[in-house]
């Protein structure tokens, strides 16, 4: 089958926006869409100051402006550059997978290598929201622009080079000003606190960062993070029932926090299970609303940081994984099975659910899996089964199990940065049944590319990647991150 007869097959049945881009994409793409490898690239700051905007000097910057230029490098442009910038760089991301599928790409070349895309790249979908759309923040605490070691933001610089700052977030676009008031509280509360803040672990110290979980419907969850060093569980409590006081009915009440977590923690990351986060005050959970879907999420799972542009993300991903037959929108059912991989509370699971028969999640973080079981539940979702493991562990076992279905199997992945581990990507080749997955990526240059790359090579004994080849149809970039150069990339396979 050629691939443009696989590409039309493929996009016929996928929403409306989506098939009208396609279409303009498709008839522009073989002719106008050959990008080179270093397009596409982040302008350095001097390439913007010359083809955007005036950048001063960096010794010219105030410290806000330095710490902008670190969290939202973007933040100069106008959106329309950023989205600009954005599908460049996914064009360039993308021409290396085609380059290297088709067998002409040089990777250890200086020079620039000259590919076509083989596969459409649809416009990237806008973020409804541009400005304060983060709904999690965390702020870690060091030394301030003033010498205080108890100052709450972000750092400037780095632990390498030993020239750390630590600055505040106020002017940051993407920051929403309830996440900005709880860090100048929590600064606030630690500056009035008799304990040192935890700059290094192992010099001692007890404040950490904070983290600031919002909902669009203005709820706040605040999380403590405290290293405990020699106190005793008792002294430990004095604190904490200090902290409590400041946010119920001190200066922190300002924030109506509607929780307050405390996690003790000696590593830099723990998960509940390895140090558990106490509920210091209020609800346990805080919800969000995706696509007329409601969702509990804990205080350690994952969530999109951007609601609203998690339903645009939510809503390809689902036109992709399950396409209504006609074009008339709505609910109707394609059947089958999904293979949600990497599933956190359940999102795409959930929002697929109506369209197919079964939905099977694989989840690392056991909280997640709880959420994800009881989101179900919540929206009288019947068809929903959630595995708590890695999903290396998890899927090679149940691939087995699945052989059954028939070729009604779709797989949707939505890793973390770090990508899927070679194992989960064996288990989805070597299943005869799935015949397209849609993978999800927040960084598609990075060990994704890895992913993408073995989903797609010939067959190879060696790897133990023995079923047919996967072949890419179609991506859509999805920006969740306005102000960064960051976007999801929603790629579609099939073979
Ligand atoms: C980018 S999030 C996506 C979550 C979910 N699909 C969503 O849209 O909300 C990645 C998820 O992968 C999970 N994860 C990380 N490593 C994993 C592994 N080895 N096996 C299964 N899940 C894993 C993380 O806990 C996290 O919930």
């Amino acid at each position: 089958m050629s691939l443009a007869t696989t590409c039309s097959r493929s996009v016929t049945s996928v929403k409306r926006a989506i098939l009208c881009s396609v279409t303009k994409t498709s008839l522009l793409f073989s002719a106008n869409n050959s990008v080179t490898a270093d397009q596409g690239k982040l302008p350095s700051k001097k390439r913007w100051s010359k083809s955007h905007k005036k950048v001063p000097r960096a010794d010219h910057l105030s410290w806000e402006e330095r710490l902008a230029d670190v969290v939202t490098p973007l933040w100069r442009l106008s959106y329309d550059e950023q989205l600009e910038l954005k599908q460049k760089n996914q064009e360039r991301i993308l021409s290396q997978l085609s380059g290297h599928l088709l067998g002409d790409f040089q990777p250890h070349s200086s020079s620039p290598v000259r590919c076509s895309l083989s596969f459409p790249v649809l416009p990237i979908l806008p973020s409804p929201v541009r400005d304060g759309y983060r709904n999690k923040s965390t702020f870690s605490v060091n030394r301030g622009v003033d010498g205080n070691q108890k100052t709450v933001g972000f750092y400037v610089g780095t632990g390498k080079e030993g020239n750390i700052v630590c600055v505040n977030g106020d002017q940051l676009l993407n920051m929403p000003e309830k996440h900005k008031l709880v860090a100048r509280c929590y600064q606030d509360f630690i500056r009035l606190s008799l304990l040192e803040p935890c700059l290094l672990f192992h010099t001692g110290g007890h404040w950490r960062e904070v983290t600031v979980r919002t909902n669009a419907e203005g709820h706040t969850m605040a999380i403590v993070y405290f290293h405990p060093q020699t106190l005793t569980p008792e002294e430990v409590a004095v604190h904490k029932a200090d902290l409590v006081d400041y946010f119920t009915h001190g200066p922190g009440s300002v924030c109506h926090l509607d929780s307050l977590f405390f996690q003790e923690s000696t590593m830099t990351r723990c998960t509940h299970e390895e140090s558990p986060y106490q509920l210091l005050h209020g609800r346990t959970h805080i919800y969000e609303e995706v696509l007329g879907f409601k969702f509990r999420i804990s205080a350690d799972a994952f969530f999109q940081v951007n609601q609203a542009a998690a339903q645009v993300l939510y809503s390809t991903v689902r036109d992709l994984c399950a396409p209504i037959a006609d074009q008339t929108g709505g609910q109707k059912k394609v059947g089958g099975t999904l293979l949600d991989v990497c599933c956190g509370t359940g999102a795409i699971g959930i929002t697929i659910s109506p369209r197919v028969d079964r939905i099977i999640g694989v989840e690392l973080i056991e909280q997640a899996v709880e959420d994800a079981t009881h989101n179900a539940a919540l929206n009288n979702v019947l068809n929903c089964e959630f595995i708590a493991g890695k999903a290396e562990v998890v899927l090679p076992g149940l691939m087995s199990q699945l052989s059954s279905v028939g070729r009604g199997l779709t797989a949707v992945v939505n890793p973390a940065r770090a990508g899927l581990h070679h194992k989960v990507i064996r288990a989805l080749r070597n299943q005869p049944a799935i015949r397209r997955l849609v993978y999800v990526s927040c960084k598609p240059n990075g060990e994704a590319m890895r992913n993408f790359k073995e989903l797609c090579c010939a067959p190879d004994p060696k790897k133990k990647l023995t079923g047919e080849a996967f072949t890419p149809i179609l991506a859509v970039p999805v920006d969740m991150f306005p102000h960064t150069p960051h976007c999801e990339l929603v790629l579609l396979f099939e073979r």
